[in-house]
């Protein structure tokens, strides 16, 4: 296989990456870049990880996987929207499906009871404005927090202003007594001695966080810092949900993770978060000790559970796939956890299957 494409950041489309944040760190007098423009321009890097994650969910949009009529307001107008490989968009589709299910079950329990979401990393994500079309935030209001970087979160803000489609959402929502919210924060700050506070951070309410793609662009110790900061502010019930690769030291996985880092991106939880049982293990260590679960793509695509047979036919119907091994090995090398504590969360996962199948401890059994 000559290129080994990934799920979340692949740029193989005719739309380029949008620029976020300025150009390149300048040079020190002496030539050289210092440690802090250095830094500035890895964050940078990472910041543009949205723009592939953003374009992956437009390709799969335009194709018919996914019905999402607020990416395409969230993207900069006049601007192509790249066309993905077929592995790709069903990739962006399970995911996407998956994360949905999990969070659904979560709303639709004890519907009466308000509830809280905070997305690490959400960057372009339109969950909020999804679920509220289809009526999941209606019934007793739901405190919505997205946290990124401030360049990311400025251009956010800018395009939810002013597009009609996004603003009259919010304002909707807010009438209805549910809060949307926008929090530029560099996640590394909630890990320092003083935090900043995440305004409107309700500790009484249950609480799910998301992180698709995020907390891997963290060192593992400050990205379970972050995940610390929720579980001591929290008082109530609370659940996280992980979407991210796993598997960095098979084959797939080495190459996988050296075209990453020739663009500059460094998953640094991969090797620490590396299978499934080492997902379910970081949700029980991080205090989330109801439950925990975990599924790779590939096992989420072939699951009725997850992916019901007429839509899996529906996708299959969109788009030929003639690389179905490099679908299998691609979908298997990125997954899906969660873990929870609390009984609301008990009602909304406790029936779904996430722990240890035979295929898994075959397929893990390789180290590093
Ligand atoms: C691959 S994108 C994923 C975006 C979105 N969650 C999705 O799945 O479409 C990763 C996002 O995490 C954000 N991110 C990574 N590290 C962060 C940090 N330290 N603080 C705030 N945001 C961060 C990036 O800016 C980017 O928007």
């Amino acid at each position: 296989m000559a290129t080994i494409p990934n799920l979340n950041t692949l740029r193989s489309g005719r739309g380029g990456p949008r620029r976020r944040g300025g150009g390149r760190g300048g040079l020190s007098s002496d030539g050289e870049l210092d440690e802090r423009e250095s830094e500035a321009a890895r964050d940078r890097v990472v910041q543009q990880t949205d723009n592939d994650a953003s374009s992956s969910r437009l390709s799969a949009i335009e194709l018919g996987y996914l019905d999402d009529e607020f990416s395409q307001q969230l993207w900069p107008q006049g601007q192509n929207v790249p066309k993905r490989y077929p592995i790709i968009n069903r990739g962006t589709y399970v995911r996407t499906k998956a994360v949905d299910k999990l969070v659904a079950l979560f709303l639709e329990s004890e519907p009466q009871q308000r509830k809280q979401i905070v997305s690490l990393g959400a960057g372009s994500d339109t969950r909020f404005f999804r679920f509220w079309k289809q009526g999941l935030l209606h019934s007793s209001g739901v405190n919505y927090h997205e946290l990124d970087f401030e360049a990311n979160v400025n251009q956010k803000r800018h395009m939810t202003r002013t597009s009609p489609g996004l603003s009259d959402h919010v304002k909707q929502a807010e009438k209805a007594g549910s809060l949307y919210s926008l929090h530029a924060i560099d996640l590394r700050d909630l890990t320092k001695k003083s935090p900043p506070p995440v305004p409107g951070l309700d500790p009484e309410l249950p609480t799910l966080i998301l992180s698709e793609c995020c907390l891997c662009y963290l060192p593992p110790d400050l990205a379970s810092s972050v995940l610390q900061y929720f579980t001591m502010n929290i008082k109530s019930s609370l659940a996280m949900i992980v979407y991210e690769p796993i598997r960095p030291f098979d084959a797939f996985g080495k190459t996988m993770v050296s075209n990453l880092a020739s663009r500059g991106i460094h998953l640094q939880t991969l090797k620490r978060y590396s299978s499934l049982e080492a997902q379910r293990q970081r949700m029980r260590l991080a205090g989330l000790k109801g439950g925990q679960g975990a599924r790779d793509v590939y096992d989420l695509w072939e699951s009725d559970v997850w992916v019901p047979g007429d839509e899996r036919r529906r996708v299959e119907g969109l788009e030929w796939l003639d690389e179905v091994e490099e679908w299998q090995l691609l979908a298997s090398h990125y997954c899906v956890a969660w873990g929870w504590t609390g009984e609301i969360f008990e009602k909304a996962w406790g029936m779904l299957e996430g722990g240890q199948t035979a295929a898994e401890t075959k397929h893990d059994d390789m180290g590093p």
